[in-house]
């Protein structure tokens, strides 16, 4: 069971292939080594792939979802880090910036689970981190496939109504070709 929740939903399968991102901030070693398996674990038992891409912090993996939503062709992303409060207001900023980034990518189309552990300490961090106890990570990578699975699930009706790409069939040199009379 995922996180502190006692209902937790049946894990999707696709029947078109699903390739996830996974965009980890392993800004601690032992938590983020611990987040990655459950995540791939996870993924692999949806029957999807994964790929994986590091940041240095929490605060650059929203940018780096961004920009492979733009650049590459990946059904869903997960983001995993840990963020632990230290003595100034910077732990907010990454904290509040990263989530409200990856909302704001989540709410214009891309599928994302946010796996990043935001705590007070590290026993919180390792209870949140690790698979058998509240698997935060885990949850997040549930959350990703739940939403690639609505997504495709909800494809627009073909209207048959406007420019369709890769329909546009062209059958001889055009006029501006100055050997074409
Ligand atoms: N203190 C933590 C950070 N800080 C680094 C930022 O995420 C960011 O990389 C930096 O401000 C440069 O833009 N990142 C974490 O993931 N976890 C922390 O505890
Ligand atoms: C989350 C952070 O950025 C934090 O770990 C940085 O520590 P500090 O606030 O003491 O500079």
């Amino acid at each position: 069971m995922a996180g502190h929740s006692d209902n937790e939903l049946a894990l999707p399968t696709f029947d078109k292939p699903c390739k996830v991102l996974i965009v980890i901030a392993p800004y601690y070693g032992a938590i983020s080594t611990a987040q990655l398996a459950s995540a791939r674990a996870v993924i692999e038992r949806a029957g999807a792939t994964h790929d994986t891409v590091e940041m240095p912090g929490s605060l650059e993996i929203p940018t780096a979802i961004g920009i492979a939503h733009r650049q590459a062709d990946f059904d869903g992303y997960v983001a995993l880090g840990c963020v632990i409060r230290g003595r100034t207001s910077h732990y907010d900023v990454v904290v509040n910036e990263s989530a409200r980034a990856i909302a704001t990518l989540g709410l214009a189309g891309a599928c994302i689970g946010n796996g990043i552990i935001t705590v007070e300490n590290m026993e919180q961090a390792e209870e949140r981190a690790d698979a058998d106890r509240l698997d935060t990570a885990g949850a997040a990578a549930q959350a990703a496939l739940h939403l690639i699975a609505l997504q495709r699930s909800m494809k627009k009706a073909d209207t048959g109504i406007g420019f369709k790409p890769g329909s546009f069939q062209h059958d001889g040199p055009t006029k501006t070709d100055p050997t074409v009379a």
